[in-house]
């Protein structure tokens, strides 16, 4: 008889031990697209299949920006909207291994172009709607529908993102010692959102209970935590049309927020036609107007100050247009167009005093637009750059009139893109809540990263196969073993 080769056992067991670890390293997916007034995103996010509904990390694996403008842009050819997102649907296909497609949730969340879309033209939000979620059905992932956010969602979703890749959720337990490490009120961070039609602040305050204005409060209980937090989105002021409330009105001609020598005729119809100034447009014949700049900070500031309502107030307190707001509290973290301009602006760093920041800003608005596009005309489009001076002047316009931050408190604001790796914003706070992922008690193993745990299993797997080979070694029959003549 042929005997049997002696490596056909460790070749068995290799095999059995990667067996092992691709058992129990198996990931789950999770896809959720953004779809914001000037883009769509699409987000896929991962975390290990066996803590699923527990501790289990989530982590952004991959991001894809759509091509072309926010869904809310193809109101006069609806299939449009849904055929850009085409291709990043089938980027995630490719992302994501094929056997785990249909049992990958995919979401889209539409936000504040949409919502403004809704407020203007209902019929047309609900074609663009039924032409998205056709394409999305079209694909093999398990889809669970396509909605508009509320603006009070997309804030507490996008606080609890911030917290939760924070670890400012999580009560920590190690070797039977249970310590809380940050929790509560004290150590969450609030969340400062800023897009293209709507801005949102979410924070928790001590003074905070929801007994007043009860429209600006989302309790939830997790990790073990109550928490009543307080968030509230102002539509229209988003960048983009704060902008144009900003430039309505006549005093829109010579425009202090843009650099001088700035010149360009625009269409009054791309400046009035969205709801949140369609009852300012000014009743002339012409058609276009001369947009020059002005490139003055202070007289900007000035303007954008206007597009506040800060004389009614029926609360206790309250930040603009009426709207109540409890006192600032704890750290924030600034995100989206927040960081998008800052960076741009070189200006993230709020360890700076916010009076050198301010002159920074007034500089760069003083700047000449003929040297402003010298230097950047190649990396950025001129529609964009034009426009920071203003959305900077905004941003600290916003934060400090509107919001109540003041020179002391603005450095507990940190402008954030990123936290490890998945970006700020409530895409991952919203699919955390859709599956449940975030449990009310306090789990009682700490949190591994994904990463970690896929170290810990691949080192475990390792210690075991080379116990394995050692034990084999041992029972291995010896075959320079001189045969014993009994
Ligand atoms: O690299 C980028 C990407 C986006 N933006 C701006 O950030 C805002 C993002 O708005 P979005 O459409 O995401 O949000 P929504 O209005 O729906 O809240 C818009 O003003 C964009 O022009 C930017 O300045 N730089």
């Amino acid at each position: 008889m042929k005997e049997k080769n002696p490596w056909h056992r460790p070749v068995t067991i290799i095999i059995t031990v990667i067996g092992v670890i691709a058992i129990v390293t198996l990931v789950t997916y999770g896809i959720v697209l953004d779809a914001g007034s000037s883009h769509t995103s699409l987000y896929i996010y991962q975390w290990p299949a066996e803590k699923d509904n527990n501790t289990g990390r989530v982590e952004q694996k991959h991001h894809c920006q759509v091509a072309g403008k926010g869904i809310s842009s193809y109101t006069a050819t609806p299939y449009k909207a849904g055929e850009s997102l085409i291709s990043c649907l089938k980027e995630a296909k490719e992302n994501i291994p094929q056997k785990m497609h249909p049992e990958t949730p995919l979401y889209l969340g539409a936000t504040a172009g949409m919502r403004l879309l809704k407020l203007e033209n209902s019929s047309a939000s609900d074609e663009v709607f039924k032409a998205v979620e056709k394409t999305l059905r079209g694909f093999p992932f398990s889809y669970q529908g396509a909605r508009l956010l509320a603006g009070q969602e997309e804030g507490a979703f996008g606080w609890v993102t911030v917290n939760y890749l924070d670890d400012r959720l999580t009560q920590v337990s190690m070797g039977g010692f249970k310590y809380t490490s940050v929790h509560g009120n004290e150590s969450a961070k609030g969340a400062l959102d800023l897009g293209g039609a709507s801005t949102q602040i979410s924070f928790v305050s001590d003074e905070y209970n929801g007994s007043e204005s009860p429209d600006n409060a989302v309790s939830f209980r997790l990790y073990g935590y109550d928490y009543t937090l307080y968030t509230h989105s102002f539509l229209c002021y988003g960048k983009d049309q704060a902008l144009r409330l900003a430039l309505s009105g006549p005093t829109a001609i010579m425009d202090p927020c843009f650099h001088k020598g700035y010149n360009e005729t625009k269409h009054y119809a791309a400046v009035y036609d969205s709801p949140c100034v369609s009852d300012q447009k000014p009743q002339i014949v012409s058609e276009t107007f001369i947009h020059l700049g002005g490139g003055n900070f202070t007289q900007c500031q000035e303007v954008i100050k206007s597009v506040f309502n800060f004389t009614s107030c029926r609360y206790s307190r309250c930040s603009f247009n009426g709207i109540f707001q409890p006192p600032l509290q704890g750290q924030f973290g600034a995100f989206s167009a927040y960081f998008f301009v800052m960076n741009f602006l070189n200006l993230t760093d709020t360890s700076v005093p916010l009076k050198t920041v301010m002159q920074k800003l007034s500089d760069y608005c003083a700047t000449p637009w003929t040297q402003v596009c010298a230097y950047f005309k190649h990396d950025i489009p001129l529609k964009y750059l034009a426009e920071y001076c203003f959305s900077g002047t905004y941003i600290l316009t916003l934060m400090m009139e509107g919001y109540n931050f003041t020179s002391e408190t603005y450095s507990s604001i940190k402008y954030i893109q990123k936290i490890k790796n998945s970006d700020a914003g409530w895409t991952l706070g919203y699919m955390l809540n859709l599956t449940n992922m975030i449990p009310a008690e306090a789990p009682d193993s700490p949190p591994l990263t994904y990463t970690s745990y896929v170290s810990v299993v691949t080192v475990m797997a390792i210690l075991l196969f080379v116990i394995f080979i050692l034990i084999l070694y041992s029972l291995w029959p010896k075959c320079n073993t001189e045969p014993k003549i009994i």
